[in-house]
């Protein structure tokens, strides 16, 4: 039976004091949302401690945006499993294209952050997705299956979620159409030995475009930058019309 999740990436959104405020708003809509909705918010290093320790009793679930693979060890700007874990983090984003433009992040690299997460009992988020040129060049297929294969090599399908997030999508206002959507999930889906991995479609979702989208069979749920960050949006989000 796959899962319904909705995650909230915050990116790098919010100071701890905006991220308290952020939930006392939240946390009323949230308990509306029908229970079979897991609700997640993945918000900075900063805000996890202090959104923990708020959340006694809520359903939300929290996420971190990255996870180094060792357990400790000199690397200025890491985290580790056991620093998340500890603080009741239960998710990671893990090879967001921003990590993979921005700071380097390979397949490689992404791939022993997913075999650290699981080690550490945290389910990965693994985003993957094509560039404008590559959809372009109908390489949209070819580069998400490459991905798949490079970063899923030892890696228990069983506790894991994948966010397909086309690039050209993500904080643009051009939400890749449902059907097409759908159709690339679907595609994810049939290369996977669990038929139920939980997959999210991520890229400028909206509560004007969630109902459609989520209507969709092979669309297990949203992973949302912009639209995670007010209680108002957010809120319309976990409660999108089933
Ligand atoms: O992780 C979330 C995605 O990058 C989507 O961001 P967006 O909803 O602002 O387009």
């Amino acid at each position: 039976m796959r899962k319904i999740i909705l995650a909230g990436n915050w990116k790098m959104y919010k100071t701890q004091a905006e991220a308290l405020e952020f939930l006392e708003g939240f946390k009323p809509t949230v308990e509306d949302a029908p229970e079979n909705r897991e609700v997640v918010l993945c918000v900075p290093f900063t805000a996890l401690s202090a959104l923990s320790k708020n959340l006694h009793g809520s359903r939300i679930r929290l996420g971190a945006q990255n996870i180094h693979w060792e357990e400790v060890g000199a690397y200025t700007g890491e985290i580790s499993g056991p620093m998340l874990t500890e603080i009741g983090v239960r998710y990671v984003i893990i090879g967001h294209s921003e990590r993979r433009q921005y700071f380097g992040e390979t397949d490689e690299t992404v791939n022993l952050r997913l075999k650290a997460a699981q080690k550490y009992g945290l389910i990965p988020i693994l985003c993957v997705g094509e560039t404008k040129e590559q959809r372009a060049a109908n390489e949209t297929e070819s580069h998400i299956l490459g991905q798949l294969e490079k970063d899923l090599v030892g890696i228990d399908q069983t506790k894991l979620v994948i966010a397909y997030e086309p690039i050209w999508a993500i904080g643009t206002g051009e939400t890749c159409e449902s059907d097409e959507a759908n159709r690339v999930i679907g595609l994810i889906r049939s290369k996977l030995d669990n038929k139920d991995v939980t997959i999210q479609y991520g890229g400028s979702v909206k509560p004007d475009n969630i109902d459609e989208l989520m209507a969709k069979p092979e669309i297990d749920g949203v992973l949302v930058g912009g639209a995670s960050l007010t209680p108002d949006s957010w809120g319309k989000i976990v409660n999108y019309r089933a």
